[in-house]
């Protein structure tokens, strides 16, 4: 790919997107070039060049721009999953090839590590000016887990979700995927062993690409399927995930609700015509927020199916191995996740089982389930 043209800071599309070698993963990287430059161009991403696509990229706006020729080669080289342009992956067994195959997920003494745990935090620090943030945080998700991240707003939520998803780095502390070091942000090599998915509350689809250019969005990039293969395939997850005939709309034809839908059906496409699969771990970042109480069951069920113990709306079993929320809304807490973390100033202050949260004896936890005034908690 050629180097594209830099931009001012301020502009609204600061990304670049790279098709990956093994073609399956995104390079996004969080600078400031125009996304018409994103690849060499491809009769499948007619309209990729508007200027409207602004939902995708203010979810990046915040990250730093690279200055000199290392640093622009280090950006590119970088690469998340990010649920917008993700391609998640089945996790059968049966398919499975990798070096971790399904059945060495238990511990491993020799190994040093827990081969169930596909992500860890240790000790993460993290600050923006003089704000600190995130001040000693440590957690493990588990192969199979259902986590939610709760907390007092501004506490660093969504900042630890970044960090997990390699789009921040840590200033201090280790992120482990599946055992290995995650030096700064994802690299190419860091990533193999592991799929993360980050689902932004925004749904962050472009504006100006139908649900089925969406959808399909990195096979069209990078796979060798063909539009035909890529169409089915489309409409079949958009099946899983409840919808049928909205293939030619525009995301601004969808309700909110819709949104998240085709958003989720975007990050758990992948390219079925591929042996070697890795397991998939989705982040999603208050994915109720803003819906009616109705529409929040929905989504809530929504991520449950397509978790690898839940059946989708076609009664397939779903294909993500684990996957972590950050929300507020109790319902959320209580219908799709199994275990909770909470943060608050800057560290894990309790954890548990969903079911012991409202029972637990922490004054921080007390206040916060009751929504107290009163408490350990200031705002
Ligand atoms: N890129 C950034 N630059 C400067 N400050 C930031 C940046 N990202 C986050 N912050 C600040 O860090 C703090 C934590 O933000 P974060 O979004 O992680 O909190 P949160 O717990 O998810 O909040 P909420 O529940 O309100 O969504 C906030 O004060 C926020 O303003």
């Amino acid at each position: 790919m050629s180097r594209p043209q830099k931009l001012p800071f301020q502009t609204i599309h600061p990304l670049v997107i790279r098709p990956a070698e093994d073609g399956m993963i995104a390079s996004v990287a969080s600078v400031s070039y125009t996304p018409h430059n994103i690849s060499n161009g491809d009769s499948r991403r007619r309209r990729w060049s508007s200027n409207t696509d602004s939902n995708f990229f203010q979810s990046f706006s915040t990250f730093s721009v690279p200055s000199t020729d290392d640093e622009y080669t280090a950006a590119r080289n970088r690469r998340i999953t990010c649920a917008c342009v993700a391609p998640p992956q089945d996790f059968t067994p049966a398919k499975y090839l990798g070096p971790h195959r399904t059945e060495d997920l238990a511990v491993s003494e020799e190994l040093g590590y827990e081969s169930d745990v596909l992500i860890e935090c240790r000790d993460v620090y993290k600050s923006f000016g003089e704000k600190h943030i995130l001040r000693g945080v440590s957690f493990k998700i588990r192969h199979g887990e259902a986590v939610g991240i709760i907390g007092p707003s501004g506490t660093g939520k969504s900042t630890i979700l970044k960090i997990m998803a390699g789009l921040l780095f840590p200033d201090k502390g280790e992120v482990f995927i599946r055992g290995r070091r995650r030096h700064g942000l994802i690299s190419d090599d860091e990533i193999s062993g592991l799929r993360i998915g980050l689902v932004f509350q925004s749904a962050a689809l472009f504006d100006s690409l139908t649900v089925r250019e969406n959808v399909g969005f990195l096979l069209y990039e990078n796979s060798t399927m063909s539009e035909d293969q890529i169409a089915k395939l489309v409409t079949e997850t958009l099946a899983a995930v409840g919808l049928k005939g909205v293939e030619d709309r525009l995301p601004s034809e969808l309700s909110g609700g819709m949104k998240k839908r085709v958003a989720l059906a975007r990050s758990i496409i992948f390219d079925t015509t591929k042996d070697a699969i890795e397991p998939e771990v989705l982040l999603y970042d208050e994915p109720t927020a803003g819906l009616d109480p109705i529409a929040s069951t929905v989504v809530e069920d929504l991520i449950r199916s397509v978790h690898m113990k839940g059946e989708d709306a076609l009664g397939k079993p779903g294909n993500i191995a684990s996957y972590v929320v950050v929300t507020h809304q109790h319902s959320t807490i209580k219908r799709a996740v199994d275990r909770l973390l909470f943060l608050h100033d800057g560290k894990v202050v309790w954890q548990g089982m969903t079911h012991e949260f409202s029972s637990s004896t922490n004054p921080i936890v007390q206040q916060f389930a009751s929504g107290s005034l009163d408490g350990p908690i200031q705002y």
